[in-house]
């Protein structure tokens, strides 16, 4: 071997286990990851990466798996400072008498920045590498995630009625304007539009939504069939399914994302098809709130791109991706009857590669191959209460919890290490989550 054989790399992960989620169902040993600048320069056994590579740092992963960074496709950061605030109630009670006051009392640039920063190091600390969120004040939360070096598609709020972060349709649509234009074509923020839902935002705004869309390229998020409430309440006004009444706006289409998808019928799903809308699934949300049981495995079946979300931790009540899977496979072989239905394997890859396409991002994010970029997370399996390892897809998805996760690079760049989180002052922000809890605890008894 000669000298100029061997290939210099930043960063050497040395793997016990490797799922690289494409192609699909596959779990690889004793693989070396090799990491050049942002992105992932080759995968080759630990052999063949000693005699082909140098690598000026080496890790040492011997009871880990390594994957892609999750990606966890719907949430509202800055709500975990809500967290536990409002627990066994209906969606509109929920909303109406509990969230929406609270927002009206609470929310403001501080807020957003603190409950938004919590929301990260929860992800961050579980494996997720990209998250998009759907809230108030968007323009902080895009810089906040792009100066902690985090993955995010930040959607802007609709809705037809006043909030903190504008006074309606119109403030929205041109302050969401300004907000594209400033963070498109940026390396980690994906800018976005985000409707609330079919019963928040009326026929105009979301016409110039789309227009939005179509002029700039960002995607349209909306909570969509939430409740059977919802499609009950909307087919009696207007005697339209939401489903129906959106692909009328042309709001459904392959740049779509559609969050919830409860209460569906066969129209529904030949809609979602046709247009190659995206579904987002948030089974703890839709269990916590009782709000309905989403079909995955018909959306699979029909081959509609089903992604996975937690929602906010103000109905989850937490961010772990992987605790999510978790309810995810159960929930679906329940709720198609077949024990085979969303197989671990199946759930990891809605929470990569799934989650990816709905981004329009699957070229580059969402499985582990040269040439991908290096957003990667390793999982220890050496805990008593993981033993032993037949297959570490099923402990990933059947077993474990999040907070295994010992290891994350987004862009090759360090973010958790043995646990820890690399770029977050945790006692810092753990003072200024104290001191808005004491201040929401005095305004909920007073
Ligand atoms: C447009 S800003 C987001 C808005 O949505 C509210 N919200 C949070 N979770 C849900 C949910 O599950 N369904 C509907 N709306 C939700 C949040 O409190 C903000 O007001
Ligand atoms: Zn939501």
């Amino acid at each position: 071997m000669t000298a100029d054989t061997i290939t210099a790399a930043d960063i050497r992960i040395n793997a016990r286990w490797l799922i690289p989620i494409e192609p699909a169902d596959v779990v690889l040993e004793h693989q070396a990851v090799l990491v050049q600048g942002d992105r992932i320069a080759a995968i080759v056994s630990q052999d063949e990466a000693d005699a082909r590579f140098r690598a000026k740092e080496v890790i040492d992963l011997p009871s880990h798996v390594v994957l892609p960074g999750l990606i966890n496709m719907h949430g509202h950061a800055a709500m975990s400072l809500f967290r536990g605030m409002a627990d066994d109630l209906p969606l509109m009670t929920w909303l109406n008498d509990h969230i929406w006051p609270a927002e009206g009392a609470f929310v403001s640039e501080a807020f957003i920045a603190d409950g938004t920063q919590l929301a990260m190091a929860e992800m961050l600390r579980t494996g997720t590498t990209t998250f998009s969120d759907m809230y108030f004040f968007p323009e902080i939360v895009a810089q906040l995630a792009h100066d902690a070096g985090m993955r995010a598609q930040v959607c802007f709020p609709l809705l037809d009625f006043p909030t903190p972060w504008g006074s309606g349709p119109e403030e929205y649509l041109s302050k969401g304007e300004a907000f594209i234009k400033q963070w498109q074509n940026n390396a980690f923020i994906m800018p976005a539009i985000g409707p609330h839902a079919p019963y928040t935002v009326s026929d105009e705004p979301l016409s110039k939504a789309v227009a939005l869309s179509q002029a700039t390229g960002a995607p349209i998020q909306i909570h969509l069939h939430e409740t059977a409430f919802e499609v009950a309440d909307a087919l009696e006004k207007s005697g339209k399914r939401p489903t129906e009444r959106l692909a009328e706006l042309k709001v459904l289409g392959a740049n779509t994302q559609c969050v919830h998808m409860t209460q569906i019928d066969e129209s529904d799903v030949a809609l979602l098809k046709s247009t190659g809308t995206h579904v987002i699934h948030c089974p703890e949300s839709n269990l916590k709130l009782a709000s309905g049981l989403s079909p995955v495995q018909t959306f699979r079946k029909a081959g509609v791109n089903v992604a996975i979300g937690t929602d906010g931790a103000a109905s989850n009540n937490d961010l772990d991706l992987f605790g999510e899977l978790n309810t995810a496979a159960m929930l679906a072989k329940v709720v198609a009857d077949d024990a085979s239905a969303l197989s671990a394997h199946e759930a990891l890859a809605m929470a990569t590669i799934q989650g990816a396409k709905a981004l329009g991002r699957d070229h580059e994010l969402g499985s582990l191959a040269a040439g991908k970029l290096a957003d990667i997370i390793a999982v220890d399996l050496g805990d008593p209460f993981l033993q032993p390892v037949y297959d570490p897809a099923s402990h990933l998805v059947y077993s474990n919890h999040g907070r295994q996760v010992s290891h994350s690079w987004i862009n090759g760049v360090p973010q958790v290490q043995e646990g820890k989180l690399t770029r977050i002052d945790v006692p810092d922000l753990m003072l200024r989550v104290q001191g808005w809890a004491d201040r929401i605890r005095e305004q909920q008894t007073s």
